[in-house]
Parts: structure tokens; C-alpha cells; sequence
């Protein structure tokens, strides 16, 4: 069977992608999220979905490459915080609305990429300002779109979601199995 490669840093897509029946190996992409300008979030995701699998499969292209990109979006595109303002200001905005979480998945192939993007719909908790604070000085929200892991500290946060649990931590699981099923058949 084909090789089949993770490219991505982070541990938590590779903890959700040792749930499908697939063995993987993992490299990272060194492509720049930031030459990426666009502002609507599906086409945002797909495009950084793609610049990290291609980015990968230039080097292994007898493998298939898998790149991801996930970002929250209330009103504008919410990406990484760099400061524990950052941080607040953005749990601010999402306190006791609802938002919208975008997954991008690029397989990469002989070349062909097979891309899909999941949706999923998150409603908070109205949030206090010392929770805000409290939540914003721990490191939980750095590495993460929207300032939150809903899979730990921003578990406290969520009042409903509708959608794929696994797209908002970063791989839509059931998905990517039906296709990596279709494609390695
Ligand atoms: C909303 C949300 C995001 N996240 C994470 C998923 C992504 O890892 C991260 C968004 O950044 P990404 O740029 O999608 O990914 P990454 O830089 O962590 O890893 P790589 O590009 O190498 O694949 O935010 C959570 O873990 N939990 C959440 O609830």
C-alpha cells in the first residue's frame, strides 16, 4: 500500500489520526500560512490546506499527503493569538454566540489533490470576564484558532455544536476515513 503522510506538526492531529485503521508518517509542511490573503473562510482553509499538502508531496510524491487548516470565524477570520489580549479579545467575541468553525483537508495523490472543507457550528456560554482572564493566562489558548481547545479548557465554554466534534480539533475523522477509503480502493 501506498505510503500515506500527515503533514502537519501538531499532536493533535496526529492523536485523532492514529484513530483511522491507516498506518501514517508524519512531516510537517513548511508552507507560509500568511501569503494566503483570502477572506472567505472556506476558500481560506482549502487554499492553506493545499499549500501544506503540496508543500509535502513535493517531496514524497509517491505517497498520498494529507494537509489540514482550521480556523473560527465570527464576523472575520479568528487564527492564532499571539498575546493574552489577543486571546481575551477574542473569547470576548465569541461569549454567548455562536460561531463557525472551517476544517479544510487536501489528499494529495499523484499530483490530484481531492479536497473537501467541514462546517461546524459552535454556541458559547456568555463568558465572564474573570473566566476570560483566568482562561487567557494559561497557555491553552496559543497554539489554537479562536483562542480556545474545545477538546480541554474551552470545554467549559460550549453550550451546543452542531457538526463533526473532531473537525473543530482539527481533522474531520469520519470524513477523511470515507475518503482515504475511496481513494486507497
Ligand atoms: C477551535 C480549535 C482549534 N484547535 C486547533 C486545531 C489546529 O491545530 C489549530 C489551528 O491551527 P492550524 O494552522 O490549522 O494547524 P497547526 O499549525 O496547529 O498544525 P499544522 O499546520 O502543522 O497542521 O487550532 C484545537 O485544537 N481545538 C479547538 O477547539
Amino acid at each position: 500500500m501506498m505510503d500515506i503522510i500527515l503533514a502537519s506538526q501538531s499532536p493533535r492531529r496526529k492523536e485523532l489520526m492514529a484513530m483511522l485503521p491507516y498506518p501514517f508518517l508524519i512531516h510537517p509542511s513548511e508552507f507560509d500560512e500568511s501569503t494566503i490573503k483570502e477572506k472567505d473562510p472556506e476558500k481560506a482553509v482549502l487554499k492553506i490546506a493545499e499549500g501544506k499538502a503540496a508543500d509535502v508531496a513535493e517531496k514524497f510524491p509517491e505517497s498520498v499527503v494529507i494537509g489540514s487548516d482550521t480556523i473560527v470565524f465570527q464576523q472575520q477570520i479568528l487564527g492564532k493569538p499571539k498575546t493574552a489580549e489577543e486571546a481575551a479579545e477574542m473569547l470576548r467575541s465569541l461569549s454567548g454566540q455562536t460561531h463557525t468553525v472551517y476544517t479544510g483537508v487536501v489528499l494529495m495523490k499523484d499530483g490530484i489533490a481531492t479536497s473537501f472543507a467541514e462546517k461546524t457550528s459552535v454556541t458559547f456560554w456568555p463568558l465572564s470576564e474573570k473566566e476570560i482572564s483566568d482562561y487567557a493566562a494559561t497557555e491553552d489558548p496559543y497554539d489554537k484558532a479562536g483562542a480556545y481547545g474545545i477538546q480541554s479548557g474551552g470545554a467549559l465554554f460550549v453550550k451546543e455544536i452542531t457538526g463533526d466534534y473532531y473537525a473543530v480539533v482539527g481533522l474531520p475523522l469520519a470524513r477523511l476515513k470515507r475518503e482515504l477509503d475511496a481513494l486507497l480502493s
